[in-house]
């Protein structure tokens, strides 16, 4: 993009921030998850009782049922791994649950509201759903301060975000253009950070992570959901998320194959085991070859 175009772009952000800011300021007074809150609403009615809870969702494209009777919550203080194979779904639910797509039947909510129908979400609920959809020629910190903006939020929650994903002074001044894949991860969650949210609906954070920075997502999300905080963490990475999950929901075409405790779910043999056997006979599985000496069970991940 040229000078001129970027000049536009951030000319464009602006104005919707200045617009958001401007809703916000008749929006109800927000605290964070530490203190009372007064945004949000009442709860619907029914047995499920979680930060964030879907309710018989069912997503259809065409011919394709990408979701078909999705029910499950994700409660405070707590990891939920959200796992099957590809094209189970997962995308789609997440999707769904943050107001991008809208469901054919059933309903996803967040605090007891649709996410599109809050009155400050981005407060109250992180997301990471792409962290390869930002705009290349923008800095990390420019991102930062534009949502800080659009936030209602001190322009110094960007260096605190900034310390807690490890992103550098320098780094944060560089052109997401030249950014690792890890870097942008790194940046999205930093972003999905910025209003000290109570929910985090996180699609693949650790893709493109290196081991090291795995176990930092691995201790952040621990440390998070310790504090209080409902984690939704869409993942392929099995060995991953049984460490850091204490709930996993398994999809699979579209329907929940199963739902539990890693304990319970891991039966003993661990939590990929368990993911093949569920996931086998669903038409989007994973390759089921053989290979000559090697035992499925010790497959890799
Ligand atoms: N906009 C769309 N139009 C038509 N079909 C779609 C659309 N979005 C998703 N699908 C289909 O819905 C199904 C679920 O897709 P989804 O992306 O949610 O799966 P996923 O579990 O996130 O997969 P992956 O792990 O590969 O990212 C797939 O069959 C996909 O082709």
């Amino acid at each position: 993009m040229d000078r001129t175009g970027q000049v536009l772009a951030t000319w464009v952000d602006l104005w919707t921030a200045a617009g958001i800011a401007e809703t916000r300021k008749a929006a109800p007074r927000v605290e964070t998850h530490r203190t009372p809150v007064r945004c949000g609403g009442a709860r619907p009615r029914g047995a499920l009782s979680g930060m964030i809870e879907f309710r018989h969702v069912s997503k259809i494209y065409g011919k394709v049922r990408a979701l078909d009777d999705v029910t499950f919550a994700v409660g405070p203080g707590s990891v939920t791994g959200f796992l099957g194979p590809n094209g189970a779904g997962k995308s789609t639910a997440l999707r769904v649950l943050v107001g991008l797509s809208r469901p054919s039947s059933g309903s996803a909510t967040v605090l007891g509201l649709p996410y599109a129908e809050m009155a400050c979400p981005g407060l109250r609920a992180g997301t990471l759903l792409d962290a390869g959809a930002r705009h290349p020629g923008r800095t990390g910190r420019e991102v930062l301060t534009l949502g800080a903006m659009t936030l209602g939020l001190p322009r110094t929650r960007v260096g605190e975000v900034l310390d807690l994903v490890g992103l550098t002074e320098r780094e944060s001044r560089r052109r997401i253009g030249g950014y690792s894949l890890g870097m942008r991860q790194r940046l999205g969650i930093a972003h999905a950070l910025l209003g000290d949210p109570e929910v985090l609906i996180l699609d693949e954070p650790a893709n493109g992570l290196d081991p090291q920075g795995i176990h930092w997502m691995r201790l952040l999300l621990r440390h998070l959901a310790d504090s209080g905080c409902a984690v939704l963490l869409s993942s392929h990475l099995l060995h991953e998320v049984e460490q850091v999950a204490d709930r996993i929901v398994m999809i699979g075409r579209g329907r929940v194959l199963a739902q539990g405790t890693v304990e319970e779910l891991s039966r003993g043999r661990g939590l990929e085991q368990t993911f093949l056997e569920l996931t086998a006979h669903t038409d989007r599985s994973p390759g089921t070859g053989t290979f000559p000496g090697v035992d499925a069970g010790r497959g890799a991940a």
